[in-house]
């Protein structure tokens, strides 16, 4: 008698007859197993192979079958349902459509997830420095070199056929070996120009610069670079008007339109008080090829192109309206003013500005708006091999106190700046050597050494500084397409005073300055500001009906130098 009766005889003892779920178990009903209990317990006995009486297996179990079992999967219309079917006429207009709207600079190709991409860009998983290598493969060697035998495809290219001329290549380059041109001279003594030279000699120029030369390229400026870039949705490419081309940097500029194709870049052409409008103008409207680009002139008490800036900024914040806020980078060339800008938008001094480049060390945030942040970051440099010591030191690169021998730069200046107008801020008649023009420009302003000698370094470095800092007026002209296109479009009715004078708005400015009182925040800017370059602003939904994720961006008529 096992428990189970027990149990059974004490329920009917004290009158509990079910089973716990309501039924009473009595023999002969409901006491045997229900079909899936038995199909359950069936399951385990299946999984055993039967065996006879001498433990040989009968029937194997249905895991040990070889046989596979008839199976089917039950078709589903959501296999099917996320399909689309385009022809290949329709895929191809609409990637000319996407392609060419993409290359505007003026387009803004929006919530590029919900586009196939993948389909626009068919190229993109394409490694394009492999398919370069194996065509150049292919190109410069024939068929049976590249794909024959190793022993010919690992052979060494000596450029020579035989023992005797290697050797005699040797004694040719021995001889042709001149020991000046390591020193970075020529024979007579100038300084030797890159371009004038072969590769090797290239090479030992670039190690022997003066580290001076070298500024914005350390490693850590370029991680601050890429820490903007990587926080920003818009990227300022700060220009100086007086040399565009010369601060432009041309590697910053591609890897966004690789890399980052959906953060928007634009140019702004800073301190466009010290060129003449016209100039201003013919570079804005060069310029605006490639990225939408404004002119302006960052100062806080009396700037220009402040409000054209800010509206941009607000179409910006307003194209990605789903973002609580957009990040705006600051980039560019040290010293070309942006953190100048920062504070003229902001109307108050929050980033640290000085005519010395390298001020702004690590990136920082500012607030413009409440969906609007500001990005400053450390000027940059971007390495080239064909920039000379004299083009890097022009371009305000770096600090003018910490280079060796300034008179050796002053033929430069003097090339760059016309001779009118060296008179005009130094009252000497037009200079005809570097060094006349020194020793003049010294013994005027006193500045001698011991013995009655001229002090030629700290002329010097006072013409560099004032050339840098705008004293000196210049600028570099515009490509000579761009002035031809100038000439032929509306010219714009030329005002008293308006046919900018070199040098004549920034003293214009400085009259102003004295009398203006400063905005007081950035909301305001548009009421303070002077009448900037025009500018119409998004076009949103403009192509709604060809594609709703484009929007426009439509800049027109930039125009700089609209001076109030
Ligand atoms: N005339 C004129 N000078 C400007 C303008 N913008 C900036 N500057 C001057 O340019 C110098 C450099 O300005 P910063 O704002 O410090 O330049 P930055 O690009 O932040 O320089 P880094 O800190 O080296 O990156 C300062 O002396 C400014 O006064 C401008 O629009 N016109």
């Amino acid at each position: 008698m096992g428990t189970g009766k027990k149990e059974a005889a004490r329920k009917v003892r004290q009158g509990k007859t079910d089973d716990g779920m309501g039924n009473v178990r009595t023999k002969g009903e409901n006491f045997y197993r229900t079909a899936k209990q038995a199909k359950h317990l069936n399951m385990f006995k299946d999984g055993k192979a039967r065996r006879n009486a001498a433990g040989d297996i009968t029937v194997a179990a249905s895991f040990q079958s070889r046989d596979a079992p008839v199976a089917r999967i039950e078709p589903n219309r959501k296999w099917f349902g996320n399909t689309r079917v385009i022809s290949q006429e329709a895929l191809t207009s609409f990637r000319e459509a996407v392609a060419e709207r993409a290359a505007d600079p003026y387009q803004v190709l929006l919530k590029t997830n919900k586009l196939p991409m993948s389909l626009i860009r068919d190229n993109d998983n394409v490694n394009g420095l492999k398919q370069h290598q194996a065509k150049m493969e292919v190109e410069n060697n024939p068929f049976a070199d590249t794909f024959g035998p190793k022993a010919q495809r690992k052979r060494v290219k000596l450029g020579v056929s035989s023992l005797e001329d290697l050797a005699g290549s040797t004694a040719d380059l021995q001889k042709s070996y001149n020991e000046k041109n390591d020193n970075g001279t020529n024979e007579d003594g100038t300084p030797i120009v890159a371009s004038d030279v072969g590769s090797t000699v290239e090479i030992s120029l670039t190690t022997a610069r003066e580290s001076v030369f070298s500024k914005g390229q350390s490693k850590r400026i370029w991680n601050e670079l890429y820490k903007v870039i990587d926080s920003s949705d818009v990227i300022i490419h700060v220009l100086d008007a007086r040399d565009p081309d010369g601060t432009r940097c041309r590697s910053v500029e591609k890897y966004v339109r690789e890399e980052a194709p959906h953060k928007h870049l634009i140019f702004v052409l800073n301190k466009c008080d010290l060129v003449p409008t016209k100039i201003a103008a013919q570079w804005v409207r060069y310029l605006s090829k490639d990225y939408p680009t404004l002119a302006m002139h960052a100062s806080i008490n009396n700037s220009f192109g402040k409000g054209s800036l800010i509206t941009l900024l607000r179409q910006f914040s307003s194209l990605h309206s789903d973002r609580k806020q957009i990040s705006v980078g600051l980039i560019g060339y040290p010293n070309t003013g942006k953190s100048s800008i920062i504070n003229t938008l902001r109307a108050k001094k929050v980033c640290t500005v000085a005519p010395i480049p390298g001020e702004t060390k690590v990136w920082q945030y500012v607030t413009l708006m409440k969906r609007i942040y500001l990005i400053d970051c450390p000027g940059v440099v971007p390495p080239n091999q064909n920039d000379t010591e004299e083009d890097i030191l022009l371009r305000g690169v770096c600090r003018v106190e910490n280079v060796h021998n300034p008179e050796q730069y002053i033929p430069a200046v003097l090339r760059r700046v016309q001779p009118q107008h060296l008179e005009r801020t130094y009252g000497i008649k037009a200079p005809s050597d570097a060094i006349d023009f020194l020793s003049r420009l010294a013994r005027k302003g006193g500045r001698l050494l011991k013995g009655g000698e001229p002090d030629l370094d700290g002329v010097a470095k006072m013409v560099i500084n004032d050339f840098l800092r705008g004293k000196i007026p210049w600028f570099t002209p515009p490509p000579k397409a761009a002035a031809t296109e100038g000439e032929d479009e509306k010219e714009a009715p030329v005002k008293d005073g308006r046919e900018g004078r070199l040098g004549e708005m920034g003293r214009k400015r400085k009259i102003n300055e004295k009398t203006d009182e400063p905005a007081d925040d950035a909301e305001d800017a548009e009421a303070s500001d002077s009448s900037g370059p025009e500018f119409e602003g998004f076009n949103e939904g403009g192509n709604a009906s060809d594609n709703d994720s484009i929007a426009n961006l439509e800049i027109s008529d930039v125009e700089s130098g609209e001076e109030d």
